[in-house]
């Protein structure tokens, strides 16, 4: 017998009748059997494979949330690891506790409310935690993303109770790997890093954008089944040149201005350095909510040196191009005989139109066709090619238009008679009521996105989109909106989120060993998604699977990965798996509950 079954075996015998005693107070659902003295979690299920990875024992392991199970310990656990009489007598099991949560996430006065909730039962219990997020996903994602996350970014300081990843700051450089070395988990294969300086469409919000790199990383789990031990949320602070946050003083950053030129390229080359030092060079780096003229530069500097990818530029563009491959099955056009009108010329605009140009090409059209099918407007109206020296960026000369300036959106829709509108500027209502009647006009189905984050940055609601155009559209929008009934008929606007692109891109780079992502993962993931729209989400008006489906969508785009990557070479992990689904399935993350007792362990035979 181990020392740990003879203790308990002592203890036991210490308490007389121990088991009948407790049998009382176990509600029924928790099975335990007087007669041949076995306890098991829950009759129904068989139990899972023993927790072996940990030394901690009583009142610790309660306190890891990784490990804790709370009031769903079993009796035989709580013998076995000491914490017996640390938690109510009762047992429950994880579907009583996912009862106990929904019931607290409703009594909640409001989202922000909600969102604090949720992030502190993720301090206490991942995988509660992650059970509920999975198959809550539609209640819950909003409140742990987009747009709660980024009114709890905005009141981060004030919320902020205990920290969640890492803050490395412009003054560590010299000792960002040391820091690294400092988290606690040896084996992680994904990070999500930001420096706050456009948070969603909020503007600059410093380390208070830690908010996004956690929301991020929690989907990576929730939906793409990424063991969450293996991600890791970072942000850097330079400062922030928000001055309401720097006059702030529950503000938990620098609040001088943000460090920028060489010094800041230097502390970002540190800090690429020092991850795949700590962690190798596979880990994948996922840059979020980086200011524009940093989130090109740096993609274009890293993309081929590590494994990386910008998920404002590329997975936005490729769920935005997985949207229209899904609306032309509504409207009936190929690809190619669509034009397409960007409100917004930035990141997430230039990544959209730049895969949308790729897509074409790969359909036959010449280059040079398909950047004429598109016109982009951004702060100072249509891109042109005669604006006055510095007016345009390299990414935006490709798409500028060899024509007059045109200074509004609403002149540039009425001169391009687009069938697609798209905007991701956040200028809340840039889509004004004339704008869309004009697509209806132009259209017998307009598509329109609108794109921008939270909701309060959306350039029209579902509702304007369906009602303006009498229910014609295909529209879907960055953050969600409720179902929209009109005459009748009931519309589910799609939420064109990167949020179906990245857990699945994420899955595949991290099983696959993927050494560098290249923009044809991002259409392979495009175009997975979009043959996943069937003729029932869109007579329903969505564009995209529901949320409900959306760990099945990273499984498939992951496994379409999986598949280009092992064949061009790109894949690390051998030998080539000949199942690659089977593969990635066996890699996912299961949120239930695992047992901390031995198969063979029985209860000692004076028990009864
Ligand atoms: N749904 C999704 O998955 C995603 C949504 N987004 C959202 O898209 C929005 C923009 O993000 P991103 O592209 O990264 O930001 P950027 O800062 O890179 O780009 C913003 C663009 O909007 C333009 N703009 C600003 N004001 C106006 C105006 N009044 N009229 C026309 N254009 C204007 C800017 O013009 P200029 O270049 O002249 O400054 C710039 O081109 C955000 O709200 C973000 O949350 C982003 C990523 C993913
Ligand atoms: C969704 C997202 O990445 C953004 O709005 O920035
Ligand atoms: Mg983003």
């Amino acid at each position: 017998m181990s020392v740990m079954a003879s203790r308990t075996v002592i203890k036991l015998q210490r308490t007389r009748n121990l088991a009948s005693i407790l049998n009382s107070q176990v509600r029924s659902s928790t099975a335990f059997h007087t007669s041949s003295k076995t306890c098991t979690q829950d009759e129904d299920k068989p139990r899972k494979k023993l927790i072996n990875h940990s030394r901690l024992r009583g009142i610790d392991i309660l306190r890891t949330p990784k490990l804790n199970k709370g009031q769903a310990f079993t009796l035989e656990e709580r013998q076995l690891m000491g914490i017996q009489g640390l938690l109510p007598s009762c047992v429950i099991n994880q579907d009583q506790q996912m009862t106990r949560v929904m019931a607290n996430f409703h009594n909640r006065k409001s989202d922000v409310d909600r969102y604090v909730y949720l992030m502190a039962l993720k301090d206490r219990n991942e995988r509660l935690f992650y059970r509920c997020l999975t198959e809550h996903t539609e209640e819950m994602m909003p409140i742990v993303y987009t747009p709660t996350v980024g009114q709890a970014c905005q009141e981060y300081g004030v919320l902020y109770r205990k920290p969640r990843g890492l803050f490395i700051s412009i003054h560590d450089k010299g000792h960002i790997y040391d820091m690294m070395c400092n988290w606690h988990e040896e084996d992680v294969k994904a990070i999500v890093v930001t420096d706050g300086e456009r948070i969603l469409g909020l503007g600059d919000l410093g380390v208070y954008g830690m908010g996004i790199p956690v929301g991020k990383l929690a989907l990576y789990t929730a939906l793409g089944g990424i063991t969450p031990d293996q991600t890791l949320p970072i942000v850097l602070d330079v400062g922030t040149n928000n001055e309401t946050l720097q006059k702030d003083p529950l503000y938990i950053g620098h609040n001088h201005p943000r460090v920028t030129g060489q010094a800041y390229d230097d502390f970002i080359d540190e800090f690429m350095e020092a991850v795949v030092a700590r962690y190798g060079q596979n880990t994948l780096i996922q840059f979020e909510d980086f200011a524009n003229h940093n989130a090109f530069r740096f993609l274009e500097k890293y993309r081929n040196k590590y494994c990386v990818f910008n998920d404002d530029i590329q997975g936005t563009a490729a769920v935005a191009a997985a949207g229209v491959f899904a609306s032309l099955k509504c409207t009936g056009k190929k690809l190619g005989e669509n034009v397409f009108c960007f409100q917004g010329a930035g990141e997430a605009s230039i990544g959209i139109a730049s895969l949308l140009v790729l897509a074409m090409e790969q359909e036959g059209m010449s280059s040079e066709e398909a950047i004429s099918k598109i016109w982009m407007v951004d702060s100072r109206g249509l891109l042109v090619k005669d604006r006055p020296a510095g007016g345009l960026t390299e990414h935006k000369l490709l798409f500028a238009k060899d024509q007059a300036p045109i200074d509004t959106l609403a002149d540039v829709v009425k001169a391009s008679k687009p069938s697609i509108l798209i905007g991701a500027a956040a200028v809340p209502g840039a889509f004004t009521e004339s704008i869309i009647k004009d697509m209806a006009m132009f259209n017998e189905k307009p598509v329109i996105f609108a794109l921008s984050n939270p909701t309060s940055m959306s350039e029209c609601t579902a509702e304007q989109a369906y009602k303006f155009t009498d229910g014609r559209c295909v529209f879907a929008s960055g953050s969600p909106f409720l179902p929209v009934t009109l005459n009748g008929k009931t519309f589910h606007p799609g939420q064109g989120n990167n949020a179906y692109i990245f857990p699945g891109i994420a899955l595949g780079a991290i099983v696959c060993g993927i050494r560098h992502i290249s923009e044809d993962v991002f259409l392979k993931a495009a175009q997975t998604l979009g043959k996943l729209v069937t003729e029932e989400h869109l007579a329903e008006g969505r564009l995209y699977p529901p949320l409900s489906d959306i760990q099945d969508v990273s499984l498939k785009i992951a496994t379409g990965i999986a598949e280009m990557v092992y064949k061009s070479g790109n894949a690390s992990t051998y030998p080539e798996p000949e199942n690659k689904e089977e593969f990635i399935r066996n890699h996912l993350y299961d949120a239930d509950y695992e047992s901390f007792v031995p198969e063979t362990w029985t209860w000692p035979d004076n028990v009864n």
